[in-house]
């Protein structure tokens, strides 16, 4: 609950009014974690045709009060926040924001911040502050211990403490930015995270191919693959198109993904062993420090001369995350068809791609990582810890030509990808992301409970080491 005396020094009750303007996924979770931590005014709104049905869904919830839109909000809140799509943030801003309270905090969920900045110096009153912030997480993950950014761009210290104050009950770990920075990082992190797992789940769809009953894809890593690439296709696409579309750094980061895993497919097709090996290896050492092989424990050397554990639990452990069909009782066949050694060009393009932009992820792992970053980078060590298997899939993406026709269909939908946010088309974008997600939305809820699990596991496993 909320302890009242904690409140900093501020000109506001020791009860805020907090204004939530968007009750999608992440305005929802912020009104259940507010209220359940104790503040008693908290004021949402959703577009006014839903106001009826908001009002009766809230009706019994403590603390929580359904106006019909965003200007009752503004009027009557000290801190409000903004949940709305990245692409609408301007025009919903244009419309409320003139009716924000003289003195009132005002913040931004969305999560890339270069239209919000400019929505919010466009149009809010010089009398107020702002101190934005952004889940590093999606609605279904518990808070607790996720990085929430804030951002004091423009606001006195006890605004940025008393924000801190009010989202005491998310219980997340606070990282401090700058606008600017912010989408940097988000870029390095998440946009070009979701290049690659949309760029997978396009290529099976393109080849109409479930992962989970093809060979190269059942078991240990390929599951968090699989997983992960079902969860962002299950999210709602307007999140990833804003942050991909709308962030300034984002186009050139996924751009050079396509680009890592066209030369390095021509190098395959080329048979080229030597200048592929060589592009690999260095990228490796870049990335993941050059004494690799002295680590006996598969731990991974830091800049800093530690080193730290794996992210992944062992690969029998990530078996249990299957979506394949579990065996009858009587089946004395294994529970899923072999695994056998994959090319693996997501990854190495991944990796690729970090090396060539100088991108540090451990440094962005400690900082400000997502889970879905945190997930990707584990399965990139996995693979790139290991001299045994690194050699394998560089034998595999060179000499067995059955991976051939998947990695093309990877690159066409790299390349796909790249192309769709370099025309910032959202219509374009929803349109690739809804195809692709329309083939595989039978297995989203089965997806849901298991990726959710998965995802638990492997974090409680990294936060205890
Ligand atoms: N989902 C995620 O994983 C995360 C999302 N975010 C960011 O948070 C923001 C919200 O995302 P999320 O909650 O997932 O998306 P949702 O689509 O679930 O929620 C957005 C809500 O805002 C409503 N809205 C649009 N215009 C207005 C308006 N004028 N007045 C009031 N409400 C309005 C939308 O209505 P309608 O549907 O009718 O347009 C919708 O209900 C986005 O900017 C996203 O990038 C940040 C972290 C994680
Ligand atoms: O972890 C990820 O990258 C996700 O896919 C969930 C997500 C989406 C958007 C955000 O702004 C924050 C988290």
């Amino acid at each position: 609950m909320v302890d009242p005396n904690a409140i900093p020094e501020s000109p506001v009750d020791e009860q805020p009014t907090i204004g939530l303007i968007g009750m999608g996924a992440m305005g929802r979770m912020y009104a259940k974690y507010l209220s359940d931590g104790g503040w008693k005014k908290i004021h949402v709104c959703d577009i006014p045709s839903k106001y009826e049905q908001l009002k009766e869904e809230y009706r019994d919830t403590p603390g929580i009060t359904v106006v019909q839109d965003g200007h009752r909000v503004s009027r009557a809140a000290d801190f409000i926040m903004y949940s709305v799509e990245a692409e609408y943030i301007d025009r919903v801003v244009a419309e409320y924001g003139p009716s924000t309270k003289v003195g009132a905090i005002v913040s931004g969920q969305t999560s890339v911040k270069a239209p919000e900045k400019e929505a919010f110096e466009k149009h809010l009153p010089e009398d107020v502050h702002i101190v934005s912030c952004h889940s590093l997480h999606g609605p279904t993950v518990s808070p607790h211990g996720q990085p929430l950014v804030l951002i004091q761009h423009r606001a006195p210290d006890w605004a940025l403490a008393l924000v801190e104050h009010i989202f005491a009950p998310l219980r997340s770990r606070y990282v401090y930015l700058s606008y600017t920075d912010h989408d940097l990082v988000t870029a390095n992190t998440q946009a070009v995270t979701h290049a690659a797992f949309l760029s997978m789940g396009t290529a099976w769809a393109s080849a109409k191919s479930y992962p989970w009953e093809s060979a190269p894809y059942v078991g240990g890593i390929e599951n968090v693959k699989v997983n992960i690439m079902l969860r962002i296709y299950s999210n709602m696409w307007h999140v990833y198109a804003g942050l991909a579309i709308l962030n300034p750094s984002a186009g050139e980061m996924i751009g050079q993904y396509a680009r890592s895993a066209t030369e390095l497919f021509k190098l395959m097709l080329g048979a080229d062993e030597g200048a592929l090996r060589e592009r690999v290896y260095r990228a490796r050492d870049q990335v993941f420090g050059g004494d690799y092989e002295e680590t006996k424990t598969g731990d991974t050397p830091m800049a800093n001369g530690k080193t730290r554990a794996p992210i992944l639990l062992s690969e029998d452990i990530l078996d249990r995350f299957s979506l394949a069909a579990p065996p009858s009782p009587t089946s004395t066949r294994p529970r899923s068809p072999k695994a056998k050694a994959n090319s693996h060009l997501s990854l190495l393009a991944m990796v690729d791609c970090w090396a060539q932009l100088r991108i540090q992820p451990y440094t962005h792992l400690e900082l400000a990582a997502t889970p879905v970053f945190r997930m990707w980078i584990g399965v990139a060590e996995y693979l790139f810890r290991s001299p045994p298997r690194l050699s394998a899939a560089l034998n595999a993406a060179l000499y067995d030509v059955t991976h051939r026709s998947d990695d093309l269909e990877f690159v066409v939908a790299a390349r796909g990808w790249a192309q769709c946010v370099r025309f910032g088309s959202f219509e374009l974008y929803r349109e690739r992301f809804e195809e692709t997600a329309g083939f595989f939305a039978g297995r989203f809820e089965d997806a849901t409970r298991v990726g959710g699990a998965m995802i638990k596991a492997i974090m409680e496993s990294s936060s205890e080491s």
